[in-house]
């Protein structure tokens, strides 16, 4: 897996514009060999830099007001679902990620990977008001650069700072419901639905490539929120 740094920066989280922070970017390569991809693919596979067959490429971008944990979630999905092999066997997916321009001269790259991009993860940060106040202006830009039919997930980041929170879940739920995303809590720093958050968007990814024409449309909402019940049912 490899990993460039394009540019990084800070933006402030106190403008009810959406800070100049940066946007992460990974692209999902679906995996031929993977058994959750035995499916006819329409044209001849490339190789990847894993050294593994793909056909179809996605790129997913993480994007937030700085400080939300963007960075720190990448690297907790790449040291744990992806190097664990986990990720690639659930959903043939396999990603390279890297960073993308953060500071406001940058802007206009980060806007160029908009456009491009098949997926989106918003973070707001759960201890930081301004970050979740931030989630609209974030919208507005995504719905005005972005493709029309980009998956957005909406991601309440640090849910393991219990003692600094600011933001209830329930304000993540009703702000997504009214935009119509889907929506969980993770944390970065325990692992708290970090796979699942970027295995949610895979599958959405790959059932909207793959879909037969009679085959029910992927309900990622549905999805992730069995998965967070299994999983507590699992936890307690
Ligand atoms: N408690 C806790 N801290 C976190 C979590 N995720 C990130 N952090 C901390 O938040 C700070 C910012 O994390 P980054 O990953 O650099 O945030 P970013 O969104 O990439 O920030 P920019 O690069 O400025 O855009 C760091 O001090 C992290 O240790 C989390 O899930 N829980």
């Amino acid at each position: 897996m490899s990993r460039k740094k394009a540019a990084k920066g800070k933006g402030s989280s106190k403008s009810p514009k959406p800070s100049p922070s940066s946007g992460r970017t990974a692209k999902g390569l679906a995996a031929a060999g993977a058994p959750s991809s035995a499916l006819v693919y329409p044209s001849r596979p490339s190789i990847s830099n894993s050294g593994e067959f793909y056909d179809i490429a996605f790129k997913v971008m993480l994007v937030g007001d700085s400080g939300v944990g963007k960075t720190c979630l990448l690297v907790r999905f790449k040291d744990g679902a992806f190097l664990a092999g986990s990720f690639i066997s659930t959903v043939g997916i396999d990603f390279r990620i890297w960073d993308t321009a953060g500071q406001e001269r940058f802007r206009s790259v980060t806007h160029a990977y908009y456009r491009d991009a098949n997926a989106l993860l918003l973070l707001y940060d759960v201890t930081n008001r301004a970050s979740f106040d931030n989630i609209r202006a974030w919208l507005t830009e995504i719905h005005e650069y972005a493709q029309q039919n980009v998956v957005v997930m909406l991601l309440g980041n640090k849910a393991d700072s219990t003692h600094d929170r600011v933001v209830k879940r329930e304000e993540g739920e009703k702000l997504a419901k009214e935009f119509g995303v889907p929506f969980m809590e993770t944390s970065a720093k325990s692992g708290l639905n970090v796979e699942l958050a970027f295995t949610a968007v895979a599958k959405e990814l790959k059932h909207r490539t793959m879909k037969e024409p009679d085959e029910p449309k992927f309900q990622l909402q549905e999805y992730v929120d069995k998965e967070m019940r299994v999983a507590s049912c699992c936890r307690s």
